[in-house]
């Protein structure tokens, strides 16, 4: 899997002709080609010089998501605005990704302020025939414990939104951000958008399906991470978004794997991984 840098992007290629593009910016990854067709959404508007965390792909959202009363980050925390370093190709059990790493030291000192702590992230993506897996890994380098909150934003480029479906949330308990945090009950089999949708799916199983009408479906596995949100900002919200077309809600939607409800804790010296494979079907 020959990887190659240019202009802060990481371009990346498989044998079977699948590739993918991760912006050192956030290290978000804003391309994901499989047979030809691009899978990931990103706004025309999207901005990609290094001021605003870019409009689609997949942002990562660390420490924090949303935004917390008692900590000065801003929305979604600092990791999708901020330049990650490329490591470069890292061969592990047969596979060959790319990998990226971001510590404290690398954060400007308004960021660092916001959220003290001593830490180093890693994140690796590996780039299959018809998937491509994210994995996000922290180290505590501090002696005391810290908190944290982490999201895969992914956005998925959709043909048409009314033809989206996703399996495996039936029966999940969710925070509907929409009904100002109403706590709800998901009852159907496969959950459409037609309105705004903005909503935490609690403790979800791993294994989840967003198809896309007649043409393909997407699997979404998960480890490590206990949430999934799935948001459209349909017609106001997407007005009202400097980044992002009046009529682009048409053509995407977020299911966004993390863990989120509560906070994770992690020991001094201690690190945890989370992450998901993506797979086309
Ligand atoms: O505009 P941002 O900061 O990228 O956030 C986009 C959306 O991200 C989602 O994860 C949140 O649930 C939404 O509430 C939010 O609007």
């Amino acid at each position: 899997m020959p990887a190659e840098e240019k202009d802060k992007v990481i371009y990346v290629s498989h044998s079977s002709g699948a590739s993918a593009e991760i912006a050192l910016y956030g290290a978000t990854v804003t391309s994901w080609k499989v047979a030809g067709v691009e899978r990931l959404f990103v706004s025309e508007q999207a901005i990609r010089d290094g001021s605003k965390a870019i409009r689609g792909g997949i942002p990562l959202v660390f420490p924090i998501f949303g935004t917390k009363e008692n900590i000065q980050l801003p929305q979604h925390g600092f990791a999708r605005n901020t330049y990650w370093e490329y490591v470069g190709l890292i061969t592990d059990n047969d596979e060959t990704s790319v990998r990226f790493t971001l510590k404290d030291t690398q954060l400007d000192s308004k960021l660092r302020n916001g959220w003290p702590h001593s830490f180093r992230l890693t994140y690796t993506v590996t780039l299959g025939e018809k998937s491509i897996s994210t994995v996000l890994g922290l180290k505590n380098e501090d002696e005391d414990t810290f908190e944290f909150n982490t999201l895969l934003h992914t956005y998925f480029y959709a043909p048409n939104i009314a033809d989206v479906t996703v399996n495996g949330l039936k029966s999940l308990h969710f925070i509907d951000k929409v009904a100002n945090g109403a706590k709800e009950s998901e009852s159907r089999d496969q959950v459409t958008v037609a309105s705004e949708v903005d909503r935490i799916y609690c403790d979800v199983p791993d294994h989840l399906q967003v198809n896309f009408g007649k043409e393909y479906s997407i699997s979404v596995e998960k480890t490590g991470l206990k949430d999934t949100v799935v948001w459209n900002p349909w017609t106001d919200k997407a007005k009202a978004m400097g980044d992002f077309g009046d009529e682009e809600y048409h053509n995407m939607i977020c299911v966004e794997v993390g863990s989120v409800a509560d906070w994770v804790k992690l020991g001094g010296g201690k690190s945890w991984s989370g992450g998901q494979t993506l797979r086309v079907l």
